[in-house]
Formats: structure tokens, sequence, C-alpha cells
């Protein structure tokens, strides 16, 4: 289009994709050639990526409503068939449904004491697991995966999982490669050349994997209607539920077909996202002994003779606040948002984007610019200090994105994590195990990211002993 962002020159059919790394294309992304805003074919699709704070912030907030579309052609939207609230397009379907789950989310507790409890509860049984390793080493792989999960389905279910149960081991097992896979080269084959589509190729796992998921979901879905009580809701799957039964004739986006993608959903932006990063704060934490030091004092100071931690406390730990920050930071974990598209044609700098553009907002870039860091490449929670030692968040802080889609689930995961490592840091001290190699710092790349795998060294801090 006329005056649409410059960028490397396409091919036919395949655009630009070879340009990219399939394994991990943050680097070919943040490519400063072209300047921050600049254009990129996704086969004979163009898309925008944004990288750096200044655009970003300008496009997804400065003209919130003009960029809070979303794709429809992608592999990952058509398994979602663009409802729930993630890949819905930006219309009256998605506000209902986005308004639905935080209002029904704060009737269960978001913000208040019983969310803590709930939390705490949780932490009581990973404290339970790494008990069994003091002194030795574990796999954390599916530890937060299963913290994180029953979290969010005691809120959405009612019911949380045996940390060996099956079917929720599945259900992450599932949940974590499709997160790698739908943003795979075989995924951009999908899209790009539909004509493949009918073919067995490995695209197919992706969907399939996908209706497994939907079909447990709709698993829960049954059994929850035969024991529900009309008007006395257990949970939010309840209050969805209601929600039908009293716009029934009224032309209402609520239907069961909506329920379960907005059930898929939440389990997995609520999953993936939150344990990711707790897998990688106990790496960063066990090959940083003196940041753990200096938490584990500042923590047992302010919880002296209290059983536990509130969300509150966090105003009184500014180097704890600062930790957790910096591990958000640096364990990056949706790297690129979820890409928008422009609603209306639209003006960037000085570029012009006509509707329907797809639009990449480059969040890793921005939390690794080099001008908005202190110490932008590296661990280090003085990012988030300042020069006596208070708390501060930059604004180029943006690992829950921003503007009018922002992640809805921000208060919850912050409690999370606030709750989770408060009490384990207490509790435990993490070492890297002596047999444990070179530690690896690099991330997986997908949809979100992860650490690759490692073991982790727990020893029961002396206070705790018997
Ligand atoms: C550390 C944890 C988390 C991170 C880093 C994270 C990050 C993000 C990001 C970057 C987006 C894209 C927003 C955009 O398009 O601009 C998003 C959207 C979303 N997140 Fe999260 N998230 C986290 C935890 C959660 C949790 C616990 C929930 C569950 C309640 C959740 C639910 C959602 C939903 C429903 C959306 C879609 C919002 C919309 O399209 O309107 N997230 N998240």
């Amino acid at each position: 289009p006329k005056n649409f962002p410059p960028g490397p020159r396409p091919l036919p059919i395949l655009g630009n994709l070879l340009q990219l790394d399939p394994v991990n294309p943050l680097k070919d992304l943040e490519r400063r050639r072209y300047g921050n805003v600049f254009s990129l074919y996704i086969g004979s699709r163009p898309a925008v990526v944004l990288n750096g704070l200044e655009v970003v912030r300008e496009a997804l907030v400065t003209h919130a409503e003009e960029y809070a579309g979303r794709p429809t052609h992608l592999l990952i939207s058509h398994l979602f068939e663009s409802k729930g609230i993630v890949l819905a397009n930006y219309g009256s379907s998605w506000r209902d449904h986005r308004r639905f789950a935080l209002t029904t989310l704060r009737k269960f507790g978001l913000g208040k004491r019983s969310m803590e409890e709930r939390i705490l509860e949780e932490v009581s049984h990973i404290c339970t697991e790494l008990e069994s390793s003091a002194g030795g080493s574990m796999d954390p792989q599916h530890l937060f995966h299963l913290t994180a999960s029953n979290i969010i389905c005691s809120l959405i279910f009612g019911e949380r999982f045996e940390y060996d149960d099956p079917v929720i081991l599945t259900l992450i097992q599932r949940l974590e490669e499709l997160t790698k896979e739908a943003f795979g080269p075989w995924a951009m084959l999908y899209e790009i050349i539909p004509v493949l589509r009918p073919f067995p190729l490995p695209f197919r796992n992706i969907l399939h994997k996908f209706n497994q998921m939907k079909e447990h979901i709709k698993k829960i879905v049954t059994k929850h209607k035969s024991s529900r009580v009309v008007g006395e809701p257990r949970d939010l799957l309840d209050c969805y539920l209601d929600q039908i039964d009293k716009t029934a004739n009224g032309g209402s986006t609520f239907n069961d077909t909506h329920m379960v993608f907005l059930l898929l959903d939440l389990f997995m932006a609520g999953t993936d996202t939150t344990s990711n990063t707790l897998r990688s704060a106990v790496l960063h934490l066990m090959t940083n002994q003196h940041v753990q030091d200096r938490c584990y004092r500042e923590i047992t100071n302010i919880l002296e003779g209290r059983a536990d931690a509130s969300f509150e406390d966090r105003h009184a730990m500014p180097y704890v606040q600062a930790m957790i920050h910096e591990v958000q930071r640096m364990s990056d974990t949706v790297p690129l948002g979820v890409f928008r598209t422009t609603c209306s044609d639209t003006q960037l700098h000085s570029y012009q984007l006509p509707q329907g553009t797809m639009v990449i907002p480059n969040l890793s870039s921005v939390l690794h610019e080099e001008g908005q860091w202190k110490f932008p490449h590296e661990f280090n929670p003085e990012n988030f200090l300042n020069e006596v030692g208070e708390f501060v968040k930059p604004e180029a802080f943006l690992p829950f994105s921003a503007g009018s889609r922002v992640c809805l689930g921000e208060g919850l995961a912050r409690m999370e994590l606030f709750l989770v490592l408060v009490t384990l840091l207490r509790r435990f001290q993490f070492v890297w195990p002596e047999d444990g190699g070179v530690p690896d710092f690099s991330l997986i790349f997908g949809g979100t990211q992860s650490q690759k795998p490692f073991r982790l060294g727990v020893h029961l801090r002396s206070s705790e002993r018997g």
C-alpha cells in the first residue's frame, strides 16, 4: 500500500519467511535497518513490526482503539474460531466476554483476601513437593504449570487436580506443545499455502492436540451442568451458564460455543504464562545467590512471627518487588504480545496502515531496549530500584502489553508471582545442583517462551527444619 512502512523485499508465495530464523525469529524482527516500524510479508500478507517503547506505546496506548483488532487468518485464530477473548476480534462479543470474565474473577476473589488464601493453599502443595526433594534436586518442568493451572482451574471449574493426575498432566503437556507449535514453521505453511491444509502434514497434529483439549473442557462442562444449582454459582463456569439462561432470548453473545472457547482461553492464558515466569525465576535465583540472600533477609524481616505473606506486603519489600519484575523482564514470556490488526485506516509516524493490517508489537524489544534500562541485557534487580533503594517501575516494563487489550489476568498473575516466590524463598534455598552442568539462560521461542529444561537444587532453610 501507498506510504506503507519499508521492509525487506518479499519472495512470491513465501514473502519474507526465509529471512526469519524458524527456531527463534526474535533477532530478525529486531533488525533496525528499516527503523522501529517496518513491514514484513508473511506469505502474501503484509505485517508491520513495532520495535521499542516509543512506537509500541504510540500504537497500543495513544491509538488504542485503532489497534485493538486480532488477525483472523492465522492457524491459532482458526483453532479458536475467533471466539472467546484472546483471539476474538474487536467487537461486542469480545467486549461482553472480557467484561464478564473480569467481573466474575473479581466475584470469586480477585483483588480480595479470599484469592490470596486460594493461592497460598496451592503454594502449600508446591512446598510438599519441594520438601520431598530437600537436600537433592528435582525437575521443575511441570511443577509451576500444575500450580498456575490449579489456581485458574479452581476459579473457572471450582476444582483443582492432584499433581500426579494424568488428566491435568496431559492437558499441560498439550498446552506447552501448542504454544510452541502454533508459532512454528508448519503453522506458517498452513497459513500461507491453504491448498496444503487437507494433507496429513505436521500441522494436523496441532489441530488434533487442540481438539483434545477442547473435548476435555466440554466433558467438564457436561459434568457441571448435571451438578449445578441454578442461581447458586460455584465458579466462573456456573456463572456463565446462569448468564446464558438470563440472556437466552435477547440476541446475546453468550452461548455454549463461546463458553468453551472462553474457558480454554482462561486456562491457556492463565497457565503457560505465570508458570514459565516462575520457572525462570528459580533459574535466575539459583544462579544469583546474592539476590536470593537479599530477598530472604527482606522477607524474614517483614514477615517475622507471621504464618503467611499477604499481597499487601509487597509495598514493604522493595527488593523482592524489584527481583520479581526483573524476572518478568528477563523471562520475556510473551515476546511478541498477541498479534493485533488495525480496526480502521490509521497513521503511525509518517506511515499509512490500512484497516486490517496485521501488527506485531515486539514486547521483547521494549523489555531489553537500550536507553530504557540500566542493565538491558543482564539479570539485575537494580533495573527497578532508584538511588535510595526504592522500587520504581520504568515505563518500558510492558510484559502484560498495554492498551484496550492489555492482559486481563495481570492482577492475578502479579498476586501469584508474589505469594508463590515469597513463600518459597522463606522456606527453601535454591542452589545450582553439582551435576547441573553449565546454566543455559537461552529461551525456547513460542507464543509463550520458556527456559530450557534444568534441575532445581533444593535446601530447606535451617529455620524451617524440624
Ligand atoms: C506472567 C503472566 C502473564 C503474562 C506475561 C501475560 C501477558 C499477556 C499479554 C502480552 C497479552 C496480550 C495483550 C495484548 O494483546 O496487547 C495477554 C492477554 C491476555 N491475558 Fe495474559 N499474561 C499473563 C497471565 C495471565 C493470566 C493469569 C490470565 C488469566 C486470567 C491471563 C489472561 C489473558 C487474557 C484473557 C488475555 C486477552 C486479553 C484481550 O484480548 O482482551 N493472562 N496476556
